[in-house]
């Protein structure tokens, strides 16, 4: 039998593993085509033609194609047939999807990234969509607790981190919802939730994105959610005096991270350039609060903040905690003496505690604020960095861009934490004396005079992008309470990876 590819000159082998394979489609008979090459001597050629993914580098896929030609009609039905029955074999990719548009994150590009890119790709893979257009902030979250659920494969979000978080809210919400869970009590055991959330890179840091694919790239992005790709992910709860705050899944900052946020917040007409403007400015102010830190180290993961290996495509050390947490499951009966074990307690005066569940690696930092943090091994790294001079908080802030060890530094101290509550000075002051205004006024008066660097005002929470209310949290990490159309980041960036064996070149 002799199928050929429509590059008559080509003599390469194309190799595709059916789980790259993104759609089979018969060809329409074209006349330019077959007045070229070989071609020409086919009485009336019947063609289908194969869509596959391409790993370029850096992470990045595209969508390729290939076509096989011949004569018999009958024989090329055959094919398709038989291509057609080995993608229904793959059980893990979504049929219907639903998807949520903001069309007002990043450069608000968001509405046509989608159509542009990603609607057809998924529409040449048969996957069909509901797609929601958001008109306002929590929209998409108050939407997910309506609609009927079961009926989706997936939810898709367009764009950036703070979008992501409000799908991810609306989806774990609606799963304790559903399971009778009580999202107040800080240590209710929370249900894991199996729908998988896609992230289409629409935003201005899409930290989430760049941390768990390798490259911001909707198109990459895409085929991660068509190939069904599967990432667990580890979600720490955010609690203020058994009152539910917020999930979290990449960066709980406060101090520094918190302060650009805030302010960056009123710069929203600037795009992502904000970031930038507010970092300087931030920067420049060098604000520190003094607070207390206690947490309880994650004792059962394998790895450590300050290893030199990175989280990448199946990871052990995540294996290793999946393996523990299935175990738990098992014996749900037993209690775990989680509380009884030992808490840290920590005083100071910080220039930024950043609480981060994966490296938070983004376009600004390739290696992110922790670079051996896991996507799902149940624990997050806390770094404290401590008061210092504006020089030296120039040169760490420096190594989050460069090669160089960022927690190299007699100031910055990293753990690795199953969980941690914070309290600021302020705020335990104000507990022991409310009516004290005063002090509450001279707060004001240094936010007023970024020049002052005392700490008589309280920081804000930065939440994977939000603003919190509190400064006094209580946050505890769930491991692998989610899922991502995502695989991690790959080790090797072009596609090196073993074939699977069920290739069409073994086929033919
Ligand atoms: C002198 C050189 C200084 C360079 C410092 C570069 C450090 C950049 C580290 C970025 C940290 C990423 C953490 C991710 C946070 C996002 O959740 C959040 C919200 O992202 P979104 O706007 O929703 O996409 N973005 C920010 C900047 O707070
Ligand atoms: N239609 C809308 N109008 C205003 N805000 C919205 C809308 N849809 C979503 N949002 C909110 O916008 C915030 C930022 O969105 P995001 O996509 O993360 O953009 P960016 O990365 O630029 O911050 C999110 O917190 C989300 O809740
Ligand atoms: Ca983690």
């Amino acid at each position: 039998m002799k199928m050929r590819q429509n590059h008559p000159f080509d003599t390469k082998n194309c190799f595709v593993p059916t789980s790259d394979i993104i759609a089979v489609e018969e060809t329409e008979f074209n006349k330019k085509q077959h007045n070229i090459g070989k071609w020409q001597k086919m009485a009336k050629p019947h063609a289908f033609t194969v869509y596959y993914v391409k790993k370029a580098r850096n992470h990045r896929w595209r969508c390729s194609d290939v076509t096989f030609w011949c004569v018999d009609e009958h024989l090329c039905n055959q094919w398709i047939q038989a291509l057609k029955e080995l993608l229904e074999m793959q059980k893990s990719r979504p049929k219907q999807l639903l998807v949520y548009i903001n069309p007002y994150g990043g450069r608000r590009q968001g509405k046509r990234i989608y159509e542009q890119k990603v609607a057809p790709l998924f529409s040449l893979a048969s996957i069909s969509t509901d797609v929601v257009i958001t008109e306002h902030a929590n929209h998409a979250k108050d939407n997910l607790f309506e609609v009927n659920i079961n009926k989706y494969d997936g939810v898709v979000c367009v764009g950036g981190d703070g979008m992501f978080s409000e799908v991810m809210h609306g989806l774990i919400g609606r799963m304790q919802k559903d399971s009778g869970i009580d999202q107040n009590n800080p240590k209710a055991p929370l249900v894991q939730c199996n729908i998988r959330i896609g992230i289409i890179p629409a935003g201005s840091t899409d930290c989430i994105c760049y941390s768990t694919v390798g490259i911001i790239d909707p198109v990459t992005s895409a085929l991660h959610i068509i190939v069904g790709d599967c990432q667990p992910l580890d979600v720490s709860s955010v609690h203020h005096n058994n009152t539910f705050l917020k999930y979290s899944v990449s960066l709980l900052g406060y101090g520094f991270y918190g302060d650009i946020l805030k302010d960056s917040e009123k710069k929203r007409w600037m795009g992502p350039m904000r970031y930038d403007y507010s970092g300087f400015k931030t920067f420049l102010s060098h604000h520190y609060y003094e607070g207390t830190i206690s947490f309880q180290p994650a004792r059962h993961t394998l790895g450590s903040p300050r290893d030199k290996d990175s989280c990448r495509t199946g990871c052990y050390i995540c294996k290793k905690s999946e393996q523990q947490l299935a175990e738990q499951h098992k014996e749900c009966g037993l209690k775990r003496e989680e509380d009884e074990e030992e808490w840290k307690v920590i005083k100071g005066k910080f220039l930024a505690i950043n609480a981060v569940n994966m490296s938070c690696a983004c376009p600004r930092s390739p290696k992110g604020l922790s670079p051996a943090a896991h996507l799902a091994d149940g624990s997050a790294d806390l770094i404290l960095v401590r008061k210092c001079s504006r020089f030296d908080f120039l040169r760490y802030l420096v190594r989050h861009t460069n090669q160089d060890d960022q927690f190299d530094f007699s100031f910055v101290d990293v753990y690795r934490v199953k969980s941690f509550q914070f309290t600021s000075k302020l705020s335990e002051d104000n507990e022991s004396n409310v009516t004290d205004i005063g002090k509450k006024r001279f707060g004001q008066f240094c936010r007023d005079h970024p020049a002052c660097c005392c700490n008589s005002a309280n920081s804000t929470w930065n939440c994977d992008g939000e603003t919190l209310d509190s400064s006094a949290i209580e946050v505890r990490v769930h491991c692998q309470l989610m899922k991502l159309f995502a695989r991690g980041i790959e080790e090797n960036c072009k596609g090196e990876a073993a074939y699977s064996q069920s290739s069409i070149e073994q086929l033919l």
